[in-house]
Order: C-alpha cells, then structure tokens, then sequence
C-alpha cells in the first residue's frame, strides 16, 4: 500500500477506542504498494493493520471483501479478517475515508521467489479457489477485459509520455487478447493480483494472502495466470527460471484441478492480465497525485511481459 491519507495520533486513539484492543502506542505509514493507505499499529495489547481505502477501492465493495475474508478464513486459509468494534462493525471512517482494522500476519514477501516458495504459494492459491467453490457474493471485476479498451482510451496518447509508440502497441495486443478471450471458463470468486508483495511467507511456508481489494468473479484460470505474469519475473519485467512458472502450475494443481481448456487459455489469460497491470500502472504513472508517499510501478516492466508472451507462446506447454 502506500500512505495518501495522514491520520493523526487524536483520531487514531479516538478511533482505537471503539474496538477492545487496548491503546495505541505507535503507528507507522507503510510505504510499499500504490493503492490504499496502510498503517502498522501497535497497541498496547497486539499489532495491527490499519487501513484507509482510496482510490480504486468503493466503500459499497467492502462488505463483499469482508465476507469473502470472513469465508476463507473460517476455511483456514491465512488471511486476515477485519477485527469488529464492540458493536459488531467493521467498516468505518477515519480522516473522511472509508477504514478497517485488520489483523496483523506474520511473515514477508520474497522479491526473488524460489521454485519451491513459488510451487507453495500457487498450493494455497488452489487451496483458495477449493474453498471459494462455496462462496456465494459476486462483484464484476471493474477491471476485467472488458474494462481494458475504455481504460486504454482514458490514458490515451498521454502513453506515448512513457514511451513513444506505446499507445497502438497496446492497442494491437488488445486486439489480439480480446479476439482469443475465453467465454467458456469456469467463473468464480478470485483474488486477481496475486503478486509476491500480497502473499506472506516464512521460509517455504505461507503465513498470508493479503490484498483482496481486487477480488472479483471472473474465470477462475485467470487468477493463476496473474500470478504467473506477476511471480516469473524481476521487478524490470525481465523472466526468471522457467522452473518458477512450471511449479506455479504444478503447484496449483496439487491443490485444484485444472481443465484442458483452462491449462490450454493460460496463454492468452496471461497478455491479458499483462494488459490490464500495464494500463493501471500507466494511468496511475501518468495520475498520482503529488505529495503521496507512494512508489509508482514501471508500466514498462509489463510490457516486457507482454512482449515476452507474445514470443513465447508455448510457455505453458
Ligand atoms: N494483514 C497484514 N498483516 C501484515 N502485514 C500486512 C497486512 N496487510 C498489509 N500488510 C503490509 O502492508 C504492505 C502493503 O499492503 P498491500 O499489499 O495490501 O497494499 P496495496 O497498496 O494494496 O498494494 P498493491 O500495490 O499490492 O496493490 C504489505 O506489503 C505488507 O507489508
Ligand atoms: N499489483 C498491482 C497493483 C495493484 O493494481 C501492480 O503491481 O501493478
């Protein structure tokens, strides 16, 4: 995440005392992420993550984020639930935003993944979906193929800021994606942005799944393949071992299966979730507001993603 909102020490003591968690004894911005503001907080009783939902985040979304938290994590998957007051809610405001308490996870996010913390990682994603399978909410993803044209127009030739060219080179692997883009997928609840900074490991264990600001219904192949866009290479876009990508497939299958058809689209679902971090990453470079203590994402390390599925189409053979 990152900080766009400052809370003040009043307030934040103010709003702690709603929840029985004891009193605050710090509270410190975290930095990393674009896209809600996060704070770590430590009372005198426990660590917490406090956190104010921006801009991609509405708060009529929140119950489906919470539930869907609530769901997993009764089926004993690592997330973290957000804590209730001693009334009951989970949603509040706080400096005018909409905000949660949410429990604190041990663990870190590795930025070079093994095959082995890869292959574990993409286990709890399948071990996610089996336990969604019995999740009834439903949100569109607002950001979905369907949303990627209108959001190519919305950043329109301003792209070219990036890099020259880059507005119709997009445009044309749109074209592409859309004209392959399955219909016939099993459609679900997912997490849609399954990347190393939103899953917490010890070691080879996976201690926590973060980050479901993004979570959505749409063909559940799809969350595997952002995975793979996101864990197969460095931070330049540039692609790790191959042996990553193969154990994120093999691990996701230890723990769900995967059909023919859907092994068979992980080619095109993957340009498409190359498009889609590409163009928010592009509207955010060209958009955050100044003085955000926020790191923007290159959109350039996604389009060495997409150029490098684009040659090679026989990554998931
Ligand atoms: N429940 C949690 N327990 C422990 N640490 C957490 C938790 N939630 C968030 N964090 C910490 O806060 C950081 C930012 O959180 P998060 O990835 O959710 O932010 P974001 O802005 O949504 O980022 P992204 O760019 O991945 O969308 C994480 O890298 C992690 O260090
Ligand atoms: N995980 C995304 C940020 C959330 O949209 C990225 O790295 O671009």
């Amino acid at each position: 995440m990152a900080v766009y909102t400052q809370v003040s020490a009043e307030s934040l003591s103010a709003f702690l005392a709603k929840f029985d968690v004891g009193e605050l004894v710090s509270a410190k911005g975290i930095a990393e992420g674009v896209e809600n503001s996060n704070y770590l907080v430590e009372t005198t009783r426990d660590r917490f993550i406090l956190t104010l939902y921006e801009k991609r985040v509405s708060v009529g979304d929140l119950p489906f984020f919470l539930s869907l938290l609530d769901h997993l994590a009764a089926d004993g998957n690592p997330v973290p639930p957000a804590i209730p007051d001693r009334e009951g809610q989970t949603i509040h405001t706080l400096e005018g935003r909409p905000a949660c308490l949410i429990r604190f996870l041990s663990g870190v996010s590795v930025s070079h993944p093994t095959p082995a913390q890869a292959r574990a990682a993409a286990q709890a994603l399948g071990r996610m979906h089996a336990s969604l399978a019995t999740f009834e909410g439903v949100r569109a993803n607002g950001l979905g193929a369907s949303h990627w044209r209108p959001l190519l127009d919305q950043c329109g030739e301003s792209m070219n800021q990036i890099a020259p060219g880059l507005y119709d080179r997009v445009a044309r692997s749109l074209d592409a994606v859309l004209a392959d883009w399955p219909s016939d997928l099993a459609v679900a609840a997912i997490h849609a942005d399954l990347f190393p900074d939103n899953v917490l490991m010890l070691g080879d264990r996976i201690t926590g799944l973060i980050d479901f600001y993004f979570a959505c219904t749409d063909i559940r192949a799809y969350d595997l393949a952002v995975m793979h866009s996101a864990w197969g290479f460095d931070a330049q876009g540039n692609p790790l071992d191959p042996a990553i990508g193969r154990a994120l497939v093999a691990g996701y299958a230890d723990s769900f299966a995967l059909t023919p058809q859907e092994r068979a689209a992980l080619p095109v679902l993957a340009r498409g979730a190359c498009i889609r971090f590409l163009l928010t990453r592009a509207w955010d470079w060209l958009n955050t507001p100044a003085g955000a203590l926020v790191t923007r994402k290159d959109p350039l390390a996604y389009l060495r993603r997409l150029d490098w599925y684009e040659s090679n189409p026989k990554a998931f053979v």
